[in-house]
């Protein structure tokens, strides 16, 4: 199974790129041949353009839908899964290189080998496995999850009546277990992208000849950057934190129960101390509670080495993860006003542009529905254990539109580890993982083909 697995981490298919589009459209191909190859009804459907910050378009990769089975007495499933990619170089620190699959003591090394190329290929294992299926089996995989999923909220629409129309539920394995223990997750967070920039200067100025004359770009952004956020963790914009969902007592006990330690967790991540000290705190803050995260600033000196520039023009890059009852038109608002009013405290001449260029909303399903007794029968009968019933902190952009376009119950099944490292350096997947998670996939859809219809 690795190989395929190998061909298909080689591809940069990176979405927030756009010098990588050719190879996103290749890997999307890639993926149509794979199912066409295992005797799937396979079809690239077109979903339009991009719209480029400076104005110009290009082609939205295809989103590749494939049908096994047909038999109007067996139920149907939909596996959604996506094969774009975050970035990644080696020079990021990398041990090895992030597109060539390196295999290192059980564990399979690259860009995307979590998330999500595995678990998609662990799912075209399980219906390539089956010589008899016991459900009818639908794949909607994408190539632009990784940066909001640009195109699919329409075609979902579109397709409603159509594609969807014989769906009973849609299965989603883009996440990881929260240890050691097998997991389902029945929520994930939203998150609102922004970009704000400031503008001064018509060019960049030599810091000593030009600084002390000036009111520099960097140093209002920094500035304004500041007041979104305190050490502390508390959101520092109005109106966020007073949107957030209460924490019923129903949950609390939920969370109390997760065996979770926290000092292997503070281990994983190689640090000292966190924001919360006690386990239910710390996970209603990484699943149900809002976070500002500061990602980069485009424009200004990173390179090794001394530069002494005043940069003229900077773009910071921030995200907020969102949570019910939070909505990703209102969070625009929030911070868009917020930020001009910090920024006009400033005096500054230069010019505030912020811009909110990823909106997707948080998704929370009822774990009592019976997909997830299916969902614990087969994490049983493959690891012997009870699985952990969890949210996750990230985001899966179409998550939220499947269940209110569609109407149909979703669950999340992952199969990644804890310690994955998605999005970082060294991202991987254990062979443990990838392939018992074939087997739970197997074993899923085996349950399914057991539950009453809801
Ligand atoms: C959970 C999933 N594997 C993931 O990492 N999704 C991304 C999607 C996203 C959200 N904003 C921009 N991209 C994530 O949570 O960062």
């Amino acid at each position: 199974p690795n190989s395929t697995l190998r061909q298909w981490i080689a591809v940069e298919s990176d979405s927030s790129d756009v010098t990588k589009r050719s190879d996103l459209h290749r890997m999307m191909d890639m993926t149509a041949e794979k199912l066409r190859l295992i005797g799937g009804s396979v079809e690239m459907v077109d979903v339009g353009t991009q719209t480029l910050p400076n104005g110009s378009s290009i082609a939205l990769p295809k989103v590749v839908t494939a049908r096994f089975g047909e038999d109007p007495s067996k139920r149907t499933v939909c596996v959604y899964g996506h094969v774009d990619v975050q970035p990644a170089k080696k020079e990021d620190g990398w041990a090895t290189d992030p597109y060539e699959l390196t295999d290192i003591d059980g564990n399979l090394y690259g860009r995307g080998a979590s998330d999500n190329k595995a678990p998609v290929l662990a799912w075209i294992h399980t219906v390539e496995v089956y010589k008899d299926l016991p459900v009818n089996v639908k794949f909607i995989i994408e190539g632009m999850e990784e940066t909001g999923s640009n195109g699919l909220d329409d075609m979902i629409v579109a397709q409603k009546d159509s594609f969807f129309s014989d769906v009973d539920y849609i299965i989603i394995s883009d996440c990881v277990w929260l240890s050691k223990r097998p997991a389902l997750t029945y929520g994930t967070r939203g998150n609102c992208y922004f970009f704000a920039e400031v503008e001064g200067p018509k060019k960049d100025l030599h810091s000593g000849v030009y600084g002390g004359t000036v009111m520099e770009p960097m140093t209002d952004l920094i500035g304004i950057l500041d007041k979104l956020i305190s050490p502390s963790g508390k959101i520092l914009i109005p109106g966020i934190r007073e949107a957030v969902a209460h924490l019923s007592d129903e949950e609390w006990k939920m969370y109390q129960d997760i065996e979770f330690d926290l000092e292997s967790y503070k281990r994983e991540i190689g640090l000292s101390q966190l924001m919360y000290s006690n386990k239910v705190d710390l996970l209603a803050h990484r699943w149900r509670h809002p976070t500002v995260s500061i990602h980069g600033i485009e424009g200004a000196f990173s390179s090794p080495g001394t530069k002494t520039v005043i940069p003229a023009k900077v773009i910071a890059k921030f995200s907020i993860r969102q949570v019910p009852n939070m909505d990703p038109a209102m969070v625009e608002k929030q911070v868009t006003d917020y930020l001009h009013s910090v920024f006009a405290k400033r005096k500054s001449p230069n010019k505030l542009n912020v811009t909110m260029v990823i909106g997707a909303k948080p998704w929370l399903a009822d774990p009592k529905h019976p997909l997830y007794e299916a969902g614990k029968a087969a994490v049983k009968r493959v690891f012997a254990v009870e699985p952990d019933l969890i949210r996750e902190g990230g985001t899966i952009p179409i998550a939220r539109s499947f269940q209110d376009v569609t109407g149909k119950s979703i669950i999340m099944l992952p199969i990644g580890g804890f310690d994955d490292g998605l999005h970082s350096q060294n991202e991987k997947i254990s062979r443990y993982n990838y392939m018992e998670g074939t087997k739970l996939f197997i074993a899923f859809l085996h349950e399914v083909s057991q539950m009453e219809k809801h």
